[in-house]
Protein backbone atom coordinates (compact mmCIF):
# COMPACT_ATOMS: atom_id res chain seq x y z
CA UNK A 1 0.00 0.00 0.00
CA UNK A 2 0.79 3.56 -0.95
CA UNK A 3 1.08 6.05 2.20
CA UNK A 4 1.12 9.56 2.31
CA UNK A 5 2.84 10.34 5.77
CA UNK A 6 2.23 13.74 7.33
CA UNK A 7 3.79 15.55 9.77
CA UNK A 8 5.41 19.03 10.69
CA UNK A 9 8.34 20.46 9.39
CA UNK A 10 8.33 24.46 8.74
CA UNK A 11 6.01 24.32 12.12
CA UNK A 12 8.88 22.43 14.15
CA UNK A 13 10.66 19.74 14.03
CA UNK A 14 10.86 18.57 17.65
CA UNK A 15 9.21 15.15 16.97
CA UNK A 16 11.10 14.31 14.11
CA UNK A 17 12.30 11.03 15.92
CA UNK A 18 8.88 9.89 16.09
CA UNK A 19 8.46 10.46 12.52
CA UNK A 20 11.66 8.91 11.36
CA UNK A 21 10.49 5.28 14.12
CA UNK A 22 7.15 5.50 12.21
CA UNK A 23 8.09 5.70 8.71
CA UNK A 24 10.83 3.18 9.20
CA UNK A 25 7.91 0.83 10.43
CA UNK A 26 5.48 1.34 7.90
CA UNK A 27 7.81 1.24 5.49
CA UNK A 28 8.95 -2.24 5.95
CA UNK A 29 5.29 -3.69 4.32
CA UNK A 30 4.14 -0.01 2.70
CA UNK A 31 5.65 2.00 0.89
CA UNK A 32 6.20 5.16 2.13
CA UNK A 33 5.85 8.24 -0.33
CA UNK A 34 7.17 10.87 1.78
CA UNK A 35 9.90 9.43 3.69
CA UNK A 36 12.13 12.72 3.84
CA UNK A 37 9.91 14.05 6.79
CA UNK A 38 12.20 11.25 9.26
CA UNK A 39 15.07 13.03 7.85
CA UNK A 40 17.19 13.93 10.67
CA UNK A 41 18.98 16.39 8.35
CA UNK A 42 15.84 18.29 6.88
CA UNK A 43 15.73 21.35 9.61
CA UNK A 44 13.02 24.11 10.32
CA UNK A 45 13.57 25.62 6.84
CA UNK A 46 12.30 22.40 4.59
CA UNK A 47 13.54 21.13 1.48
CA UNK A 48 15.26 24.21 0.20
CA UNK A 49 16.52 22.44 -2.88
CA UNK A 50 12.89 22.72 -4.30
CA UNK A 51 10.40 26.02 -4.75
CA UNK A 52 7.64 25.88 -2.22
CA UNK A 53 5.31 25.60 -5.68
CA UNK A 54 7.20 22.38 -6.33
CA UNK A 55 7.00 21.34 -2.95
CA UNK A 56 2.93 21.68 -3.19
CA UNK A 57 2.59 20.10 -6.43
CA UNK A 58 4.84 17.02 -5.77
CA UNK A 59 2.71 16.62 -2.09
CA UNK A 60 -0.52 16.78 -4.17
CA UNK A 61 0.36 14.30 -6.65
CA UNK A 62 1.66 12.05 -4.10
CA UNK A 63 -1.18 12.11 -1.96
CA UNK A 64 -3.55 11.54 -5.15
CA UNK A 65 -1.39 8.47 -5.66
CA UNK A 66 -1.54 7.02 -2.10
CA UNK A 67 -3.81 5.22 -0.69
CA UNK A 68 -3.80 6.17 2.81
CA UNK A 69 -3.02 9.33 4.31
CA UNK A 70 -1.39 8.98 8.30
CA UNK A 71 -1.17 12.22 9.76
CA UNK A 72 1.27 12.75 12.91
CA UNK A 73 -0.52 15.88 14.47
CA UNK A 74 1.36 16.08 17.88
CA UNK A 75 3.29 19.20 16.93
CA UNK A 76 0.78 21.69 15.34
CA UNK A 77 2.09 22.39 11.76
CA UNK A 78 -0.18 24.05 8.95
CA UNK A 79 0.75 22.08 6.01
CA UNK A 80 -0.32 19.18 7.98
CA UNK A 81 -4.00 21.03 8.49
CA UNK A 82 -4.13 21.97 4.91
CA UNK A 83 -2.94 18.48 4.19
CA UNK A 84 -5.95 16.93 6.58
CA UNK A 85 -8.31 19.18 4.81
CA UNK A 86 -7.17 18.40 0.83
CA UNK A 87 -7.24 14.65 1.88
CA UNK A 88 -10.98 15.39 2.97
CA UNK A 89 -11.67 17.01 0.12
CA UNK A 90 -10.09 14.20 -2.39
CA UNK A 91 -11.63 11.85 -0.11
CA UNK A 92 -8.65 9.63 0.77
CA UNK A 93 -8.48 7.98 3.74
CA UNK A 94 -6.96 9.43 6.56
CA UNK A 95 -5.58 7.74 9.98
CA UNK A 96 -4.28 10.38 12.62
CA UNK A 97 -2.10 9.87 15.62
CA UNK A 98 -1.72 12.38 18.08
CA UNK A 99 0.27 12.22 21.28
CA UNK A 100 -1.76 12.07 24.90
CA UNK A 101 0.24 15.24 26.26
CA UNK A 102 -1.75 17.33 24.06
CA UNK A 103 -5.29 18.41 23.00
CA UNK A 104 -5.82 17.80 18.80
CA UNK A 105 -7.30 21.40 17.22
CA UNK A 106 -11.16 21.19 17.16
CA UNK A 107 -10.73 21.84 12.94
CA UNK A 108 -9.49 18.70 12.86
CA UNK A 109 -11.26 16.47 15.89
CA UNK A 110 -14.93 18.21 15.34
CA UNK A 111 -14.70 16.79 11.70
CA UNK A 112 -16.84 14.23 10.88
CA UNK A 113 -14.61 12.87 7.99
CA UNK A 114 -11.83 12.26 10.30
CA UNK A 115 -13.04 8.98 12.23
CA UNK A 116 -9.83 7.18 12.79
CA UNK A 117 -7.93 9.39 15.28
CA UNK A 118 -5.75 7.64 17.95
CA UNK A 119 -4.00 8.50 21.00
CA UNK A 120 -0.86 7.35 21.84
CA UNK A 121 1.50 8.03 24.86
CA UNK A 122 4.88 5.96 23.80
CA UNK A 123 6.62 4.72 20.29
CA UNK A 124 5.98 1.34 21.22
CA UNK A 125 2.03 2.24 21.54
CA UNK A 126 1.71 4.21 18.26
CA UNK A 127 3.88 1.51 16.34
CA UNK A 128 0.85 -1.01 17.83
CA UNK A 129 -2.04 0.90 16.92
CA UNK A 130 -0.14 1.21 13.02
CA UNK A 131 0.04 -2.34 13.06
CA UNK A 132 -3.35 -3.21 14.06
CA UNK A 133 -5.36 -0.40 12.14
CA UNK A 134 -2.84 0.01 8.44
CA UNK A 135 -3.82 -3.48 7.51
CA UNK A 136 -7.65 -2.46 7.49
CA UNK A 137 -7.33 0.07 4.76
CA UNK A 138 -6.03 -2.84 2.03
O1 LIG B 1 9.83 21.33 2.76
C1 LIG B 1 8.68 20.87 2.89
N1 LIG B 1 8.36 19.65 2.35
C2 LIG B 1 7.13 19.09 2.48
O2 LIG B 1 6.91 17.98 1.95
N2 LIG B 1 6.15 19.75 3.25
C3 LIG B 1 4.84 19.14 3.46
C4 LIG B 1 4.88 17.73 4.02
C5 LIG B 1 4.50 17.85 5.48
O3 LIG B 1 3.52 16.86 5.82
C6 LIG B 1 3.94 19.25 5.65
C7 LIG B 1 4.62 20.05 6.73
O4 LIG B 1 4.10 21.36 6.76
P1 LIG B 1 4.85 22.54 7.57
O5 LIG B 1 6.16 22.78 6.91
O6 LIG B 1 3.89 23.69 7.48
O7 LIG B 1 5.03 22.05 8.99
O8 LIG B 1 4.10 19.92 4.40
C8 LIG B 1 6.43 20.98 3.77
C9 LIG B 1 7.66 21.57 3.62
C10 LIG B 1 8.00 22.91 4.22
O9 LIG B 1 6.84 23.66 4.54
Amino acid sequence: MKIYFSGSIRGGRENVEIYRELIEYLNQNNEVLTKHIGDKDLSVDGQTELSDAEIRKRDIDWMKEADLVIAETSNPSLGVGYELAYAEKINKPVLILHNKRTKLSAMINGTEYFKDINYYSSIEEARHILGEKVQNYL
